[in-house]
């Protein structure tokens, strides 16, 4: 054993070493993670830069089978001992738990709402009938569809700046991203205009990290990470990726869920949209949580506006959803 790695403290220890896919957005919200969590520990962290197959694709990301096409090559380095830890968008992560891995920490969440980034300005109640709206997402097009059946949802994909691009080339007027996301790589003066979760319901997640590491080195990693997990941040986010799960859905499904955790209670609401925004099941629930670690109560609260939905007919939209999707 190295000096080092008997030091009391950990201070001297080597640093600890964070995996991040190359974007901008990546970089940024791992270097975010990093620097906080070495104000707050004093833990030295090195980031390592790792190339995943959801950067180098030109498919359209709904025709890539589902999800974690972001998260699995940070998932292979920290399997295999690569990396010690990683910072992956929490909308990204699948809702099924990585065999060997644990969610370190779930920091406070950045603003959620998804925004319009329009031509000259404009709002999206303004923009004119016929205007083409770019998003690949299906859950944006089925609510987007819903306010605005007069516009067309063209699809697209690419980082923010790529899609930020056809609208100042002129072949977009406007396009819908994460104003978290846009935060991220320093395009927020793009934004013209921004959805309240009344009008549309963010992705599950959207707008949140999720820090991972390896379960058989939990205990001397939780030392460092722990100290950016935000348990109602967590609270909020077990809620709404419960209602994914329980409607056997992925990222890539029509379905928005947003979850608030104040005051000791927890209020849910989420949505379940067919493609075309004609049909919808739309729900919400408020319980009281005695403390935002209760995870037992937003797993319930989740499933159960989530069983509310299904009877509803929300499964029947995420499966039909999902036949237009594999539709050549
Ligand atoms: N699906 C890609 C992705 N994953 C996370 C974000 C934005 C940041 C976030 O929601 O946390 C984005 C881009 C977008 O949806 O505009």
């Amino acid at each position: 054993m190295t000096a080092e790695g008997t030091s009391a403290e950990g201070t001297t220890a080597a640093p600890a070493k964070l995996g991040t896919r190359r974007s901008t957005m990546a970089t940024t919200q791992s270097q975010g993670v990093a620097d906080t969590i070495t104000e707050r520990t004093g833990r030295a962290i090195e980031l390592e830069l790792i190339t995943s197959f959801g950067d180098v694709t030109k498919a359209h990301l709904t025709q890539l089978g589902g999800t974690g096409v972001f998260v699995n090559a940070l998932r292979d380095e920290l399997v295999a001992g690569a990396i010690d830890f990683a910072v992956h968008s929490l909308k990204d992560l699948p809702t099924t738990p990585a065999e060997g891995l644990v969610l370190a920490a779930i920091p406070e969440r950045d603003d959620p709402r998804d925004a319009l980034c329009a031509r000259d300005g404009l709002k999206f109640a303004d923009l004119p009938a016929g205007s083409k709206v770019g998003t690949g997402s299906p859950r944006r097009v089925a609510q987007l569809s819903a306010l605005r059946p007069d516009l067309v949802y063209v699809p697209i994909r690419g980082n923010a700046e790529t899609r930020l691009g056809k609208v100042a080339s002129g072949e977009l007027d406007a396009v819908v991203l994460a104003y978290a996301g846009l935060g991220r790589v320093g395009r927020r003066d793009d934004v013209t205009d921004v959805f309240e979760p009344e009008q549309m319901l963010p992705a599950p997640g959207q707008g949140a990290l999720a820090v991972e590491c390896r379960t058989e080195r939990a205990d001397a990693d939780l030392a460092y990470l722990s100290s950016v997990d935000h348990p109602a941040t967590r609270a909020e986010v077990v809620a709404e990726r419960t209602v994914l799960s329980e409607l056997e859905a992925g990222c890539a499904a029509p379905v928005g869920a947003y979850a608030e955790c104040t005051g000791g209670r927890l209020r849910l609401r989420a949505a379940v949209v067919a493609t075309d925004g004609a049909t919808a099941v739309r729900r919400e629930r408020t319980v009281d949580i005695a403390s935002p670690e209760d995870l037992d109560t937003a797993v319930g609260l989740g499933r159960d506006l989530a069983r509310e939905m299904i009877a509803e007919g929300a499964d029947r939209i995420v499966a039909e959803a999902f036949a237009e999707r594999d539709t050549p």
